[in-house]
């Protein structure tokens, strides 16, 4: 057996760690996490249970409460919280526009970052994380730490894409600046790239480019190694 490759994937919303990240495990075999899901997921509760997103401390009197769970494989991801399935409501706006407040508290990071390495540390051929702080704080000894990139006006008509016109692309662009202000700013595991980590600006690349190039760089590691 060679040894579980840990593959630390970071970036703002809309550069692309989600689609590549899940091609990237399914084409190398690996298993995949989706922390932004869970971070929302934790949100949607917050929300559901009626505690006011804006109080820090009622948020992490509850952080300990409901029971997160993420799938791993990367052909289905899958995001319960409380034996409910939360892959629709995750998505909402709602959610979208809580979840920085929400994940910016010390008691819902130490949390996350708890299931987050049991994750990586069982997934038997290794595993592909995508998230905001992986490659700083998460998992800090990757085999692998990718931070992509893209412009605002990408990132925005990416999204709008999938929200259907259901916000104007200026909005959606508006919405994405201010979570990642509010995501670098915060004072507990940021958004942030890595020493260590291989930026790749996504703008002017398909998909498939940026899948080739994270696999590529895997291969090296692992041939280094
Ligand atoms: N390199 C790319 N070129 C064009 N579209 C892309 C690219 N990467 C991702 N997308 C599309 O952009 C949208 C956002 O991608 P996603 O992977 O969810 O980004 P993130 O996880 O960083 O928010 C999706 O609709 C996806 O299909
Ligand atoms: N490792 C992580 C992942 C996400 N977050 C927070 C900050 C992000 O704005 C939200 C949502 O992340 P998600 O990756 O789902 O966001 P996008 O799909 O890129 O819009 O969660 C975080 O604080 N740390």
């Amino acid at each position: 057996m060679s040894i579980p490759v840990i593959v630390a994937i970071d970036g703002p919303s809309g550069t692309g760690k989600s689609s590549t990240s899940r091609a990237v495990a399914a084409r190398l075999g690996l298993s995949y996490l989706d922390t932004g899901a869970q971070y929302r997921a934790i949100t949607w509760w917050m929300l559901s249970n009626g505690v006011d997103v804006n109080d820090p401390l009622a948020i992490a009197d509850q952080a300990g409460k409901p029971a997160i769970v993420a799938g791993t494989d990367p052909a289905a991801p899958a995001i319960t919280v409380d034996g409910v399935d939360a892959s629709g409501p995750i998505r909402t706006q709602e959610v979208t526009a809580a979840v920085s407040a929400v994940s910016a508290v010390p008691e819902v990071r130490t949390r996350m970052v708890e299931i987050q390495r049991a994750a990586a540390a069982s997934a038997p051929a290794g595993i592909v994380v995508e998230g905001r702080d992986i490659g700083t704080t998460v998992l800090p000894d990757a085999t692998v730490k990718i931070f992509l990139t893209a412009s605002p006006e990408v990132r925005a008509a990416r999204r709008s894409g999938e929200l259907k016109g259901a916000q104007s692309v200026a909005d959606t662009q508006a919405a994405l600046i201010r979570r990642d202000a509010a995501d670098s700013g915060r004072t507990t595991s940021p958004l942030a790239k890595a020493d260590d980590a291989v930026e790749v600006d996504t703008s002017e690349l398909s998909l498939e480019q940026v899948v080739e190039q994270v696999v590529a760089l895997v291969g090296e590691k692992r041939a280094a190694r």
